[in-house]
């Protein structure tokens, strides 16, 4: 569809841009990114015939751009600039209308339904149908932006070329004009290629990205090749961390600041547990990373408190999430830094430990209660209750992710094997228990101090974990053995 072959311009006798090659298909999206000053523009503007180029070619259905006139350019190319000058006054629907002008014909150029339709379109596609009749000028320059837009738009030009095209855009106009030109790129096969400054908006709606780095082409191709913290971290100077994106498979990049470096560090201790009849609770100063299947803020996230709190057995509730944020707000706890699990368990038997290793602690809390006791291999039609081992983990160390999923596996094995030392049966199927029905799992780590890349059981912190939360398991069943009165 449009083909760019070792391309090179600027604004005068030195070219900019270099040696540019790429090609971008029918109803492609084709993100340019690059930092400021790299050429993004100066592309755009050798693509779009504003600049002259130096060398190479540009070349629209096979056909060199070069030999199209201005306005038969202009059919099958609309071009969204960055800086708008406005020589005259004019209304919204007149500045929209402006795009139309490639499909006017003739001296005395009429205005047909098909124009009418296509103006009406943009407007509305754009979302600024209500300023249609307003100067232009008494607009926002978010509302100016999608004006523009609109202009482009409304050219219907097989290919649009942007730049910026979310300038000047709060969040939900960003993303109203990008869900718009995805749309209408799926709807209509536009092709469109547009510089992006923001690489999280670019990841999640081009199909390809061309990172641009001193006039060249630094890479090009899936957002999640190009969006890589070594080649972003390079090519922009800047301490990046990828992610994926919650819902989509598009990476995303965070900023690493350089205040990062000014935390304090910090360790923590049993001194930061309470229990009561109410509950256990952990709180620090500082948020600790952390994992989770808890009521509140399940997950990953940061977090500075961890409450275990103890509901009666036959615990029922509609809304369990709504009555939990609820108990822990009455209770003074800031929700967004709270993580909330429950347990039909006595509190006040729930075994904390400090476990040292060369590299720091590691802390345990469990509470158990095994009447719910369950062999996880035996598939049986069992009742949901209030789950009754819950177990957190708490490291003096920093983790990478992996080590906090070989952590849970760690501690769930060391749970496991506690069930069997203390000849724990599956009520259902008279078997050793593996667990109960609903038992809950809390990693932390305060991410200070010693880099702990592994937490399976032939490492330092695993062993320590291992060996915690077996202790701690079997101390608190033993605790409710006795609660109960049970002989064994
Ligand atoms: N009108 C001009 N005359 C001469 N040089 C220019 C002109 N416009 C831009 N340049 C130079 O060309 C280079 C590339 O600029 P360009 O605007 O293409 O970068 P960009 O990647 O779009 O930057 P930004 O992210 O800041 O918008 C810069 O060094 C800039 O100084």
């Amino acid at each position: 569809m449009l083909k760019v072959d070792n391309l090179s311009g600027g604004y005068g006798k030195e070219p900019i841009v270099k040696n540019i090659s790429f090609t971008v298909n029918k109803g492609e999206v084709l993100g340019i990114l690059g930092p400021n000053g790299s050429g993004k523009s100066t592309l755009l503007k050798i693509i779009s015939g504003i600049l002259q180029k130096l060398e190479g070619t540009v070349l629209i259905d096979g056909q060199d751009a070069a030999v199209y006139s201005q306005k038969q350019f202009a059919r099958k190319v609309a071009v969204l600039p960055q800086l708008h000058a406005h020589a005259f006054s004019h209304t919204v629907k007149d500045t929209v209308a402006l795009g139309r002008y490639p499909h006017q014909s003739g001296i005395f150029s009429s205005w047909s339904d098909e124009d009418e339709r296509a103006v009406t379109e943009a407007l509305e596609y754009t979302g600024v149908t209500r300023y249609k009749d307003k100067p232009i000028e008494l607009l926002s320059g978010g509302e100016q932006q999608r004006v523009f837009v609109a202009q482009a738009l409304a050219q219907e030009a097989p290919i649009l070329l942007l730049d910026e095209p979310t300038n000047h855009l709060d969040i939900a106009h960003q993303q109203q004009l990008l869900d718009t030109i995805r749309k209408h790129s799926g709807e209509k096969g536009v092709t469109v290629i547009s510089v992006f400054h923001d690489i999280n908006l670019a990841s999640l709606y081009c199909d390809r990205l061309l990172l641009m780095e001193k006039g060249q082409v630094a890479t090009i191709g899936d957002p999640k090749d190009v969006i890589q913290e070594a080649t972003i971290g390079t090519v922009y100077n800047a301490r990046v961390k990828t992610q994926p994106h919650p819902e989509l498979p598009k990476p995303q990049m965070t900023l690493l600041p350089d205040t990062m470096e000014e935390r304090k560090p910090f360790t923590v201790n049993k001194q930061h547990f309470a229990i009561s009849a109410d509950h256990v609770s952990f709180k620090v100063e500082q948020p600790l990373k952390t994992i989770s299947s808890a009521v509140t803020n399940p997950g990953m996230g940061w977090f500075r408190a961890f409450v275990n709190r103890h509901v009666d057995a036959n615990y029922n509730c509609d809304d369990v999430k709504a009555e939990m944020a609820q108990y822990l707000e009455q209770r003074g706890y800031h929700l967004t830094d709270t993580v909330g699990m429950m347990t039909a368990v006595t509190t006040e038997h729930a075994e904390i430990g400090e476990y040292e290793g060369d590299f720091g602690t590691v802390l345990i809390m469990v509470t158990a209660g095994v009447g719910n006791a369950v062999d996880v291999s035996q598939a049986v039609t069992r009742e949901q209750r209030v789950g009754t081992i819950n177990t957190w983990v708490i490291v003096n160390g920093h983790l990478p992710d992996e080590a906090f999923i070989q952590a849970m596996i760690t501690a769930t094995e060391a749970k496991t094997k506690a069930l069997h030392t203390e000849n724990i049966k599956d009520p259902l199927t008279g078997t050793i228990a593996t667990g109960t029905s609903t038992d809950s799992l809390l990693i932390a780590a305060t991410q200070e101090g010693e880099h702990l890349p592994y937490a399976g059981p032939i490492t330092p912190l695993g062993k320590l974990i291992g060996h915690g939360v077996y202790d701690c398991t079997i101390r608190a069943i033993q605790a409710y053995k006795k609660a109960k009165g049970w002989t064994s």
